[in-house]
């Protein structure tokens, strides 16, 4: 297997959260959220270089966190930007020669092994790979003051891990940032990159809103 760096973007506010703190240091399960991913990845990819992108006013913080936690899960940090688009890029600036880099979501701490292990396998042979899951509910499309039922069956719903071939990412975030970059995917694509599926799963969630606590609490349970 090629080198892997694994960057972990967790730059950003948490908006919609709405919490005290942003929802990456919310505490699921007696561990804040951060760490449940950190160690998903730890556990999966052992010999990977793992950068932790986080907000600069919680870099403090976060060292507090680890202290508090005894959290001794090896991981370099750096600054993150405004955008997740900005966090990634400078996350890429840590990454050294590894052949691969796998970008995942801090706020994701249910990614499993199978899904991590299958997107790096993809990714060696593809060059740029992402888990998608079909939608289970009925979708439709606002227009013209209405809406129309569309067929769900053309759409997926994008997860992370992202994996890329390194060369591939990097020459992608020189692009300048535009509002439809959303996911790594999308900056890769407009760059002239094909995009390969690979399955992803139900119980990677991202953490957005209070009710995706309490899902990933029970989620937890399973496991
Ligand atoms: N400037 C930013 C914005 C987002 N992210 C990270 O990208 C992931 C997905 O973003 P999202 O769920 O939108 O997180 P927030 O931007 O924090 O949430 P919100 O949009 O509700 O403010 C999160 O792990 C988030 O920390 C980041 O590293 N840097
Ligand atoms: C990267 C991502 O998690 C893939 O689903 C998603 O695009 C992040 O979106 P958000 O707007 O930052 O919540």
């Amino acid at each position: 297997m090629n080198r892997i760096a694994v960057i972990i973007v967790a730059g950003g506010s948490g908006s919609r959260m709405g919490a005290e703190v942003p929802k990456q240091f919310l505490v699921l399960d007696g561990l804040p959220i951060l760490m449940h991913t950190i160690r998903r990845f730890a556990e999966t990819l052992a010999d990977a270089r793992t950068i932790v992108v986080l907000p600069a006013a919680h870099i403090g913080y976060w060292r507090n966190l680890c202290r508090e936690y005894a959290f001794t899960t090896p991981h370099e940090v750096c600054e993150g930007g405004a955008t997740r688009f900005e966090s990634v890029r400078r996350g890429l600036d840590h990454a050294g020669d590894a052949g691969l880099v796998a970008v995942h979501d801090g706020v994701r701490p249910l990614v499993g092994r199978e899904v991590i292990l299958r997107a790096v396998r993809d990714a060696q042979a593809y060059g740029a790979v992402i888990p998608v899951v079909a939608p289970v509910d009925s979708l439709r499309r606002i227009a013209d003051g209405g809406s129309n039922i569309v067929d769900r069956s053309a759409f997926r719903i994008v997860q992370t891990p992202q994996v890329f071939h390194t060369e591939i990412l990097r020459k992608a975030y020189r692009q300048p940032f535009r509002d439809s970059f959303t996911d790594d995917a999308s900056v890769v694509e407009a760059d002239g990159g094909r995009i390969y599926l690979c399955e992803g799963s139900y119980m990677n969630i991202k953490i957005t809103t209070p009710v995706d606590i309490v899902t990933a609490e029970a989620l937890l349970k399973v496991r």
